[in-house]
């Protein structure tokens, strides 16, 4: 057979168009209405009877409310980790509170992903409906922004079955591995207007750089403390297996720098929570207790520091005895009194303290607190630990000499760190470590010395009653 040439091939081309084009203008001038309706139609499908292709559209609003899409936001972060690498167009956004640039697909970007060896192409566009669009939760109003993913449709049941499950789950999850924590505290009633949260609580980005890993103390203590946390939150399923209500309340107590912030810090980075730290003292009554409690979500850690001073102040009001009415409904007071109502609304609440001898024993009774936690003073584990984040060592000749100075002296895991940091530049390890070991000394040396001026003070008294008697 003979090949034809390009040329004829154009020709040939060239006059199917030059009739196509012809019948269309005359449909269109001659048809009524009605009939071009019909042939559009037609057309219409026609073209889908070949078009192997289907679409699905997300709306970034619902039709309710004009909330936004959460199927939208799952898709827009999954398509955000993946395609900084694939799409060519990206803008950049700053999260709220964030340092970082979030790139995302620009309008009208298209980016193709494989899944299972199945080409797929999510598209991101505004408005317009298209041809053999389904549309997913959402409206088909004008001037929206959506998702468009094309696929074959010989997969439409691996995609609608599962790519979608696949893509909203890896959405959710790096939504929540990327969002931007928050420390929140609470204002003065005076600056709420209305019951928008936003004024009654202010907040900036948490950042605590606090572990469990870099936390001084007793390694068994920590093991089950994490344990504990990682049960809980996990639990909602197990915790109504053994009956209890999902609700989990520690007490942390210990002298100043023991590490009862930087662990409240680091339970909050273990289960990445937000911390809500509630200053009692602003709060005047039981209402304005709830209110603040109504939007806090359930990833939230409420820390209330140094209750402690809280109680002191019940019992000296107690001990007055122009005690008003007003003051009986002083949170502080309501506080001690309905722990039991405030652990209704709360899931996660730390409380801290540095003498917990001082507390009310029915605040802290078990029960009502789920786990007391004593921080207390360095020992040598924990000694062990600070070293290694501060002076990147395991194991040090010098070790020995600290071992044994920790036996017979206190020292907060506080002051270890501050004696341990280097000092000056550039540093050595064993520079470092004798600067511990002198502190350790002095510590230790003043103690002594105490001691003796204690005894001697008690001998002095003891000769002055003696003289008396004689
Ligand atoms: N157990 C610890 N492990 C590691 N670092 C610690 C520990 N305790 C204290 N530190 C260090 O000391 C600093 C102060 O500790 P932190 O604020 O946690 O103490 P605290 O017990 O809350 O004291 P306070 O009772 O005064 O509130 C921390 O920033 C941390 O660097
Ligand atoms: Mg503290």
């Amino acid at each position: 057979m003979m090949m034809m040439g390009a040329g004829e091939i154009w020709a040939g081309m060239g006059s199917t168009i030059a009739t196509v084009m012809f019948l269309y203008a005359m449909v269109q001038q001659y048809c009524p209405s009605v009939l071009r309706y019909q042939f559009q139609n037609y057309s219409r499908w026609f073209v889908n009877l070949f078009n192997p292709y289907i679409s699905i559209s997300f709306y970034e609003y619902t039709g309710e409310r004009y909330q936004r899409s959460s199927v939208y936001e799952e898709i827009e972060t999954y398509l955000t980790g993946n395609s900084s690498q694939l799409a060519r167009r990206l803008k950049a956004d700053v999260v709220e509170d964030g340092k970082d640039l979030v790139l995302s697909m620009e309008d009208y970007e298209e980016i193709t992903e494989s899944y299972q060896g199945v080409n797929l192409w999510w598209a991101s566009r505004q408005s317009v409906t298209t041809n053999q669009t389904i549309s997913f939760y959402g409206t088909d109003a004008d001037d929206r922004r959506y998702y468009l993913l094309t696929f074959h449709r010989r997969h439409r049941k691996l995609v609608t079955e599962k790519y979608l499950k696949h893509v909203r789950e890896q959405g959710k999850k790096m939504k929540v591995e990327s969002r931007q924590r928050k420390l929140y505290t609470n204002n003065k009633n005076e600056t709420w207007s209305g019951y928008r949260k936003r004024s009654m609580w202010s907040h900036v980005a948490f950042e605590h750089p606090s572990r469990f890993q870099t936390l001084a103390m007793n390694p068994v203590k920590k093991k089950e403390i994490v344990d504990d946390l990682i049960t809980f939150s996990k639990g909602k399923d197990y915790y109504a297996k053994v009956g209890k209500a999902w609700k989990r309340g520690y007490l942390l107590h210990g002298p100043p720098g023991t590490g009862k912030s930087s662990m409240v810090a680091a339970m909050a980075n273990l289960l990445e929570y937000d911390v809500y730290d509630l200053e009692l003292t602003s709060v005047r009554n039981n209402n304005e207790l709830k209110k603040l409690f109504i939007d806090i979500s359930s990833k939230s850690i409420i820390v209330i520091e140094d209750i402690d001073c809280s109680i002191d102040l019940t019992r000296q009001r107690k001990e007055d005895k122009k005690e008003n009415a007003d003051e009986e409904k002083n949170p502080i007071v309501q506080m001690a009194k309905k722990q039991r109502n405030l652990r209704r609304i709360v899931r996660l609440i730390v409380f801290t303290t540095n003498h917990v001898e001082k507390l009310d024993p029915a605040l802290i009774r078990r029960g009502r607190m789920d786990k007391h936690i004593g921080l207390s003073f360095c020992c040598f584990e924990g000694f062990k630990v600070l070293a290694n984040n501060y002076l990147d060592i395991d194991s040090h000749p010098l070790f020995e000499t600290i071992q044994s100075l920790f036996q017979e002296t206190q020292m907060t895991p506080a002051d270890v760190a501050e004696n341990l940091m280097p000092k000056i530049v550039p540093w050595d390890v064993e520079t470092c470590l004798n600067n511990l070991i002198e502190a350790l000394m002095k510590v230790k040396e003043e103690a002594k010395s105490k001691a003796e001026e204690e005894s001697k003070s008690v001998n002095k008294e003891e000769a002055k009653v003696a003289e008396s008697i004689q």
